[in-house]
């Protein structure tokens, strides 16, 4: 078989580390696919930049047609990021015959449908492990090693950035803003960290994870989000007190017909699977009705290990090539979407409330949460001397989003809360 010429589209973080891989890994590409594997022309914006790895001066271009419409050129490899150019350029690509891999989730959860059709029209493969927990081969999981079951839960910390935030602030008492600065220099976060931090990156992953799992179509908008930035060392301190450990939880549930998905900062208890997830390491957790509990882990950002799952994109659109069924593996979603309503999604819950230091406080607090049918599972009661309020931590049991938010609305209205600190998901 003749070479496989690649045109790889960005050469940062990622970009590089394909780069690396394919140089390093020749021999045991060769060993699988038969034939060598030849980068022919790099996309960037600078061509004056120095680079993270040996590249030819001829090698690269700031035009993409230089790619996009190259004959020899069979695979393209995106990972410059980015929405609405970059779905011209795969779509381009498809229609031009090129298979795709890519790493772009942000592009994925939003256009993937579209484009894994135009893909299938065109009889072209388009793979993007790399968009969801980086260098575990999650997706792959889902499509073929549990093909066979139902899935009914996935939940995962599906965010390196925010893991790596969160691991330091609670293990070494770090501020949010210096170990935010340090996760960018490591080239963890997005080129616009808002994304991580705000939970709208592992929404778009949770997205493209429901969507395959529950073999249902999830639109972003689906998904509930809240992100870490008002997340403060002393909700992890309270935390820490009550035995748990703050994540950035991606959770999607099927109960019945019907599914939710969220990314909320959410308290587990330590001995949760997922509450030793460190740095920024990723993991999911599935459960299939058949094969009862997994879960995946690994680093979910990085060079090399985001690269790892773009490579082994490309092997399979290779092996595909050899085999003659480019394009045939995508196949549609089985059911129709059926969102469930807040009276139908249950959690417990951690509240952190000051309150005016007065007698019977706390009882018109008690009678609220006991009114709307919620009831707690711990309280810690605290004085804080310096502005005469004293502060309430509290952890429900298990109740409706409904009842929840209406207690929530209530406690806003008495005039004896100051103020409602923070609220977390707290899972069991
Ligand atoms: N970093 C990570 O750990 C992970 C990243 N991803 C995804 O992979 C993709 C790439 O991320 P990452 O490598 O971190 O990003 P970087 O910002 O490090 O690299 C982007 C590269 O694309 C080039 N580029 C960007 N825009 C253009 C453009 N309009 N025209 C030409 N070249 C362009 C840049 O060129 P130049 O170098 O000249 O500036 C750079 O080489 C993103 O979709 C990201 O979400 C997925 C999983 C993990
Ligand atoms: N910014 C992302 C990179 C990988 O998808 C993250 O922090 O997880
Ligand atoms: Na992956």
């Amino acid at each position: 078989m003749k070479a496989i010429s690649i045109g790889l589209l960005g050469l940062g973080t990622v970009g590089s580390g394909v780069v690396q891989i394919i140089k390093k890994h020749q021999d045991k590409l060769m060993h699988q696919v038969g034939c060598p594997v030849v980068i022919k022309k790099v996309l960037v914006k600078d061509l004056n930049k120095e680079r993270a790895v040996e590249i030819e001066e001829e090698q690269l271009t700031t035009n993409p047609d230089d790619i996009l419409l190259d004959k020899e050129i069979d695979v393209v490899i995106e990972v410059i990021g980015g929405i609405d150019a970059t779905k011209d350029y795969l779509i381009t690509a498809l229609r031009n015959g090129k298979h795709v891999v890519t790493a772009n989730k942000d592009l994925m959860a939003l256009h993937g449908t579209e484009l894994l059709t135009v893909a299938s029209e065109y009889g072209c493969d388009l793979f993007y492990e790399a968009s969801v927990a980086g260098g575990i081969p999650i997706l792959r999981s889902l499509v073929d090693g549990l093909a066979s079951d139902r899935i009914t839960q996935l939940m995962g910390i599906v965010n390196g950035t925010t893991n790596y935030i969160l691991t330091k602030m609670s293990n070494e008492g770090r501020s949010y803003d210096e170990v935010l600065k340090e996760a960018q220099e490591l080239g963890f976060a997005e080129a616009d960290p808002t994304a991580d931090v705000e939970g709208l990156d592992a929404a778009r992953k949770m997205t493209i994870l429901a969507t395959l799992g529950f073999s249902m179509h999830i639109d972003l908008e689906d998904v509930k989000v809240i992100g870490i930035s008002n997340v403060t060392e002393e909700d992890i301190r309270y935390g820490k007190q009550l035995g748990y450990t703050m994540k950035l939880i991606g959770h999607a549930h099927r109960e019945g017909e019907k599914v939710e998905v969220s990314v909320a900062p959410t308290f587990l208890p330590n001995n949760h699977p997922l509450a030793s997830v460190q740095n920024e390491y990723n993991a999911v957790y599935v459960y299939g009705e058949a094969v009862g509990e997994t879960m995946f882990y690994g680093p979910g950002a990085g060079s090399l290990p985001t690269a790892t799952a773009v490579v082994s994109d490309l092997v399979n659109v290779i092996k595909n090539l050899r085999l003659g069924v480019n394009g045939k593996s995508s196949v549609t979603p089985q059911y129709p979407k059926r969102l469930k309503d807040d009276s139908e999604k249950y959690s417990k819950y951690f509240l952190r409330i000051h309150v005016e230091d007065e007698v019977g406080v706390f009882a018109e607090i008690t009678s609220i949460f006991a009114k709307n049918g919620v009831s707690f599972e711990k309280i810690l009661q605290l004085p804080v001397k310096k502005n005469e309020v004293s502060e309430i931590v509290l952890v429900t049991h298990r109740t409706s989003i409904s009842n929840y938010e209406q207690s929530l609305q209530e406690l806003k209205d008495l005039s004896a809360v100051r103020e409602i600190k923070s609220a977390y998901k707290v899972v069991r």
